[in-house]
């Protein structure tokens, strides 16, 4: 039985050809994301990572395995707005405001944006960006974009959250004040989150689990368990056992 707001991923594989080469990006994949968890993907370049995010969204059809994402098939349940997602490159739309790029969403999924005013207002809050409703997408940092890029992915209150590396361009300093920002926006909306990331330390400080994975095949190897309490201070950054959970990640993902 799959709960009805997580992610479900069961023996997906998907092998892409061209170019006389076949590269298998997703072996036999299974991942479980149970309601309001936060699961974090991480693992090298060319592992497969956005290709899961991709079949998720209902994007990417997978040769053989079954996505359901909050109990319906993946493009369903994006088409009727249960999935957000927010991509490393926050993607604004340069000549609309923050407020209508957050409505976006909406629009596309043929939904009334007069009504939403308040929710959006409510977004803009959430994301520490009050005062900036009517400024232009260049008028902001990259910290403000993503948070702009966060608050779109939330829009259409969405059940499930997918988040390709949205602080990947960030330097370290306002990539730690995202991930504690994305910490209580988490905790707020309740959203089952899949964060793809390239960092080991965003990874623990953030996630329920982690999920380890590894190129050619592009495989799961491992799932560790983040056994820290919330919500996780900003202290924890220096913690010995966090450090020993990101120790032992580093350890798989570098084949230990
Ligand atoms: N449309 C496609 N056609 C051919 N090969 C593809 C396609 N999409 C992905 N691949 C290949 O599948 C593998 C997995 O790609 P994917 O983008 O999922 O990796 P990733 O883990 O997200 O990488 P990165 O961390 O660099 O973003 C790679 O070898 C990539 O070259």
């Amino acid at each position: 039985m799959t709960a009805p707001a997580g992610i479900a991923l069961s023996g997906l594989s998907k092998t892409f050809t061209g170019r006389g080469k076949r590269i298998e990006a997703l072996r036999d994949v299974t991942l479980t994301c149970p309601p309001g968890s936060f699961t974090a993907l991480i693992g090298p370049s060319g592992c497969g990572k956005s290709t899961i995010l991709r079949a998720s969204l209902g994007l990417e059809p997978v040769d053989t395995g079954r996505v359901e994402i909050a109990g319906r098939p993946p493009a369903q349940a994006t088409a009727a707005g249960l999935t957000g997602v927010a991509f490393q490159d926050a993607g604004l739309l340069p000549w609309r405001s923050v407020s209508r790029n957050i409505a976006l969403p909406l629009e596309v999924l043929g939904r009334d944006v007069g009504s939403a005013t308040g929710r959006i207002r409510d977004l803009i809050t959430l994301v520490g960006l009050s005062g900036y409703e009517d400024a232009l997408p260049g008028e902001l940092s990259g910290g403000m974009r993503q948070r702009v890029a966060i608050a779109r992915a939330l829009v259409s209150e969405p059940r499930v959250l997918f988040l390709d590396e949205p602080f990947g361009a960030l330097d370290q300093i306002l990539r730690r004040q995202m991930n504690i920002e994305l910490q209580r926006i988490w905790a707020e909306t309740g959203a089952t989150t899949l964060l793809v990331t390239h960092g080991i330390d965003e990874a623990v400080f953030l996630a329920d689990r982690v999920a380890v994975m590894q190129a050619n095949p592009g495989r799961i190897v491992e799932v560790i368990e983040i056994d820290l309490p919330r919500p996780r201070e900003p202290s924890l950054f220096s913690a010995p056992h966090f450090h020993e959970l990101c120790d032992r990640i580093a350890g798989v993902l570098h084949g230990g």
